[in-house]
């Protein structure tokens, strides 16, 4: 191929009688501007190179400004290890991560309870008020158990806490919540629910020891399943909303890291967990705050003005169901990101057994609140919801003794108490 120093394809290709110096002289500016052009080529080259390394530096930057630079230095690596310190004989270390959320704040309390390690791990964005999540932190680090504030697609935060810890376990609470708002945010639900538990798995797969990993699936990936009660062998290939369907994935990725990995799976499938220091973006939880407030609250009905029922499970039974998976789990298997042998893979409903229907738990709340609800019946609109839950918890019963105690009744005089406690009997007009 001719470049653009070769100046004797500009020449005629018809020699003329000027010839010789005519020749000459167009050899001589030619050769002077193909140099020229290639000084002039080699010099934008290096402008797109530097221009090049400029933005990508600014995105590392701007990558790391996201995931908050709240990690990281001395006196927090202190922290992490003194929270992960374990304190009882054959005890265990577990990184939590949602530990400022409903199920985490509550597992986490649990674990530290008994003398386990915990560290927390808590993103605090903005889905429910933050201020709930600081005020669970708070009640945290009230105990010793520090929250680190990060999120589970940091995947340099994350190898920063398995290099000072050798975590024994993973208990995986974080996740875009909420089966409607889906529809209202999708990405968010595939940055925490898919993207996140990948960058989580993958630091867990690297990790030396491999840390056998506890996670909380839903009760939605059995989606349009009509056959009651739910049993984990049913079917789960039609989810109703993009949360159950994100859930159903995770489900599917984490048997991926266990094929390949090693890695040590247990999936629970939560059946609507309600309770103190709940979810205000829960029907449980807004209905008591519009109770109070003298606020209509909406109640969806089903197909035929059918009642919408839920296998609610109070949060107590759920951290016995989430300590008995972690304390039966079985370690992983694989080291340096290889597999050594097959490792467990296991799902679980841990749900109630006795679904009631919305408008009947409404009823309950109005006798804990000595205040009768503006109620405002709708058909369900198709926004992801489904018509009932109803869980067959007899896998986890066998494995892990799991055994739930606590009817609506009780469980919500516990949480009025807790909320009224919380917020104050003012109509809720302080709401934090
Ligand atoms: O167990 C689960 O898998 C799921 O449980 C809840 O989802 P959901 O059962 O929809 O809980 P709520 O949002 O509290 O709704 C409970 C019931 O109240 C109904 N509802 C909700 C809101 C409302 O304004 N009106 C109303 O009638 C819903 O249709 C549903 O039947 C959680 O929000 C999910 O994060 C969780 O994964």
């Amino acid at each position: 191929m001719p470049s653009l120093e070769d100046g004797e394809m500009f020449l005629p290709s018809t020699p003329g009688k000027f010839k010789d110096k005519s020749i000459t002289m167009h050899r001589q500016f030619y050769r002077c501007f193909a140099s020229t052009s290639t000084m002039f080529l080699w010099a934008l080259f290096l402008v797109a190179l530097t221009a090049a390394y400029l933005s990508f530096q600014s995105f590392v930057d701007s990558g790391s400004r996201y995931f908050s630079t709240a990690w990281g230095g001395i006196q927090w690596e202190k922290q992490v290890r003194a929270s992960a310190q374990i304190r009882r004989h054959n005890g265990v270390s577990v990184l939590v991560t949602g530990a400022a959320g409903f199920v985490g704040s509550h597992v986490s309390l649990a674990l530290k309870k008994r003398g386990d390690g915990v560290v927390g791990l808590d993103n605090f964005n903005s889905y429910y008020d933050p201020s709930l999540k600081r005020d669970r932190r708070n009640l945290l680090s009230s105990q010793n158990i520090f929250v680190v504030e990060g999120d589970i697609n940091d995947a340099r935060m994350l190898a920063k806490l398995f290099e000072i810890v050798a975590f024994t376990h993973l208990m995986h609470l974080a996740a875009q919540a909420g089966v409607r708002y889906a529809m209202e945010n999708p990405q968010s639900y595939v940055h925490s629910n898919i993207a996140g538990l990948v960058t989580l798995l993958e630091a867990c797969k690297t990790a030396d020891p491999q840390p056998a990993v506890v996670w909380a699936s839903s009760s939605s990936v059995y989606g349009l399943n009509e056959k009651a009660p739910f049993s984990e062998s049913d079917r789960t290939d039609r989810p109703a909303s993009l949360y159950a369907a994100t859930k159903k994935a995770g489900e599917e990725i984490t048997h991926t890291y266990n094929h390949i990995y090693g890695l040590s799976i247990t999936g629970l499938r939560f059946f609507t967990v309600y309770g103190p220091w709940g979810r205000p973006d829960m029907a449980y939880f807004s209905f008591t705050r519009n109770i109070l407030q003298g606020k209509p609250i909406t109640i969806y009905k089903g197909k035929n003005h059918v009642d919408l029922a839920r296998d609610f499970t109070y949060i107590d039974d759920i951290v016995k169901g989430c300590i008995g998976s972690l304390d039966s789990a079985k370690k992983s298997t694989g080291s340096g990101g290889k597999k050594r042998a097959a490792a467990q893979y296991r799902i679980f409903n841990l749900g109630n057994t006795s679904p009631v229907t919305v408008p009947m738990m409404v009823g309950i709340l109005e006798k804990q609140l000595k205040v009768k609800a503006k109620k405002h019946m709708l058909e369900m609109p198709g926004n992801g919801d489904v018509p009932f839950t109803h869980a067959n918890i007899s896998s986890a019963r066998k494995e892990f003794g799991y055994k739930p105690t606590t009817d609506l009744q009780t469980g919500l005089r516990k949480f009025v108490r807790w909320y009224l406690s919380y917020y104050g009997y003012d109509h809720g007009k302080s709401v934090k």
